[in-house]
């Protein structure tokens, strides 16, 4: 099977709850697909599958060609597929320059050897994470906050600090989890923006869970929707906001619009 992230069959019970059933959907290289659905749909559940926070009960999950079902969560950001939280900041009282080095050292991390005895590999291993740190900071115009301590900035900065560790990774692909929950419609839409220019300049392929449906529709290439734990429809944009079942899902539910 070709492709680039593809989840193929994808299940996961919770005891008799059958969060996700059968979910097959690829998001493809160098696009923003997205993943939609009422509240409980199953959305963080599949994110957790792909991550590697929990294994799935059924099916597997391809990454370029590579099965990653059930690896752990650094092995799948070693692979190249790195997530973003709901919740911003992973250390609070470390500064926003730290939290970042935490992510760019994830992806390739010095081993106990290189980090006690230093030595060219580990040298050059710092220095490469500490470009990207640079990078990743000018790109979400974190640069000015970048020896604030993490929990003392704004909610809208944590929100970016979050996609920055992710991005320090590296990865392939992206995957946002709600990252523009709790922004107000002005950040919303310069939030979309800068995702749009992340994704040309770090090349990268995204999947985003989000509620904020005029961000959805604007930025994502593909949506797939899910309703109680099934994907009900897969399409453009267009095809996703026209869909009976789709339509009947939100208006049915207690799902909020954005
Ligand atoms: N760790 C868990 N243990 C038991 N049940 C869980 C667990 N995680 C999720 N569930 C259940 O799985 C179903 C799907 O939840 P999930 O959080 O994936 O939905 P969601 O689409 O992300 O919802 P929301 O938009 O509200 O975040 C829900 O019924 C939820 O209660």
């Amino acid at each position: 099977m070709s492709g680039f992230l593809k989840l193929n069959g994808l299940g996961k019970r919770f005891g008799g709850l059958a969060a996700l059933t059968d979910v097959t959907f690829e998001a493809t290289e160098g696009k923003v697909t997205g993943l939609i659905g009422p509240n409980g749909a199953g959305k963080t559940t599949c994110f957790n599958l792909l991550t590697g926070t929990f294994a799935p009960t059924a099916g597997k999950v391809l990454f370029q060609g590579k099965d990653i079902t059930g690896l752990p969560p650094h092995k799948v950001v070693e692979a190249g597929l790195a997530r973003t939280f709901q919740s911003a900041t992973t250390f609070p009282k470390a500064s926003v320059r730290e939290n970042i080095m935490r992510g760019a050292l994830l992806r390739h991390p010095l081993g106990p050897v290189a980090s006690i005895l230093g030595g060219a590999t580990a040298k050059r291993a710092v220095s490469r994470a500490e470009e990207t740190v640079v990078e990743v900071m000018d790109a979400l115009e974190l640069t000015p906050y970048a020896d604030r301590e993490a929990g003392t900035l704004a909610y809208g900065h944590q929100k970016r600090l979050g996609v920055a560790i992710g991005l320090a990774t590296r990865p392939r692909i992206l995957l946002l989890d709600e990252p523009a929950a709790g922004l107000n419609p002005d950040e919303v839409d310069r939030f979309g923006q800068m995702l749009t220019m992340l994704k040309e300049r770090f090349d990268l392929s995204m999947l985003i869970v989000e509620h904020h449906m005029r961000l959805i529709m604007r930025i994502c290439d593909h949506i797939v929707v899910l309703d109680h734990g099934e994907m009900i429809a897969e399409g453009s944009p267009a095809e996703i906001q026209k869909d009976p079942r789709v339509i009947e899902a939100y208006l049915g539910g207690d799902a909020h619009a954005g």
